[in-house]
């Protein structure tokens, strides 16, 4: 499987206190490839997704997607964050076409093309679980609906790599997993590239193709586990054998690397 995003022998730092956020972090991530990444707090997660998405660039060491360096924020990606983030001025419709504003060719063609857009929102709404509430503010809708609205705005431009950070770290346990299948759903129906950073380890394992454990800060990958578990998966495959030992066995790679060395 051709890497899709790999980050090779990468060392970030922001400045101030001297240690580096990341450092000789390796990682690759296959086409079509579902990948999570845990790790203990504070340990580079969000910053390997500010590197991969072209949020930040690396003081040493290279970042490619899709075979390119990047040197500038990457077009081809959709982002969804813990906090939605929804304009509170704006329809959910309207908050799904932020990003068509801005990103081009979108940009040019959605004056001409609004009607085509807006139908291309309203069925992510639909596929969501959505239907009929685009023109709702997102004070109108519950956590978990705008947390499902933040992932249509993120899928609106069809990205080819969706980076989701936290996404679901604010619901409560049952939106979170019924949040899980969105996702899984998604992801299988547009075949694309996801990188997934969580602290819920059965969220990874439940969502992944393969899991990678981050050290401490500095961070750098010290294990990947490959899910071998069939799919589609469904919400049962938590309480099996397999899914119990995997999740047992990152958490002990996550206290390992939290001992101070
Ligand atoms: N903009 C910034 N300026 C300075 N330091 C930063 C900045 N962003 C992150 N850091 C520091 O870099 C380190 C890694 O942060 P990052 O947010 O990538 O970790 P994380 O694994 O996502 O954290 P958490 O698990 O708590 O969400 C942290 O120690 C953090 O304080």
């Amino acid at each position: 499987m051709p890497a899709f995003v790999e980050l090779t022998d990468v060392t970030h730092a922001y400045g101030g206190d001297g240690v580096s956020a990341v450092e000789g972090l390796s990682l690759a991530v296959g086409e079509g490839e579902f990948a999570a990444v845990v790790g203990p707090s504070g340990c580079g997660k969000s910053t390997l997704m500010k590197l991969a998405t072209g949020l930040q660039f690396p003081r040493r060491g290279t970042v490619r997607v899709a075979g390119d360096a990047v040197r500038k924020p990457v077009k081809l990606a959709g982002m969804a964050f813990q906090n939605p983030t929804l304009l509170p001025w704006r329809t959910t419709l309207d908050n799904l076409l932020l990003p068509l504003e801005v990103v081009e060719p979108h940009r040019s063609r959605l004056k001409r093309e609004r009607d085509r857009y807006v139908a291309r929102a309203e069925a992510l709404l639909a596929q969501v679980g959505l239907a009929g509430q685009g023109q709702k503010f997102p004070w109108q809708l519950s956590g978990g609906m705008q947390q499902r609205a933040s992932l249509c705005r993120a899928l609106i431009h069809e990205p080819q790599l969706l980076l989701l950070d936290e996404p679901f770290g604010a619901l409560d346990a049952f939106t979170r997993e019924e949040l899980w299948c969105v996702v899984r759903d998604l992801a299988a129906a547009r075949g694309m590239t996801v990188l997934l950073v969580t602290h819920d380890l059965r969220e990874a394992v439940f969502l992944a193709d393969r899991v990678f454990c981050m050290s401490a800060r500095p961070g750098r990958i010290i294990a990947e586990r490959v899910v071998d578990l069939p799919r589609p998966r469904d919400l049962e495959v938590t309480y099996t054998r397999t899914f119990i030992d995997l999740v047992h066995d990152l958490r002990g790679r996550i206290a390992e690397a939290r001992q101070p060395s």
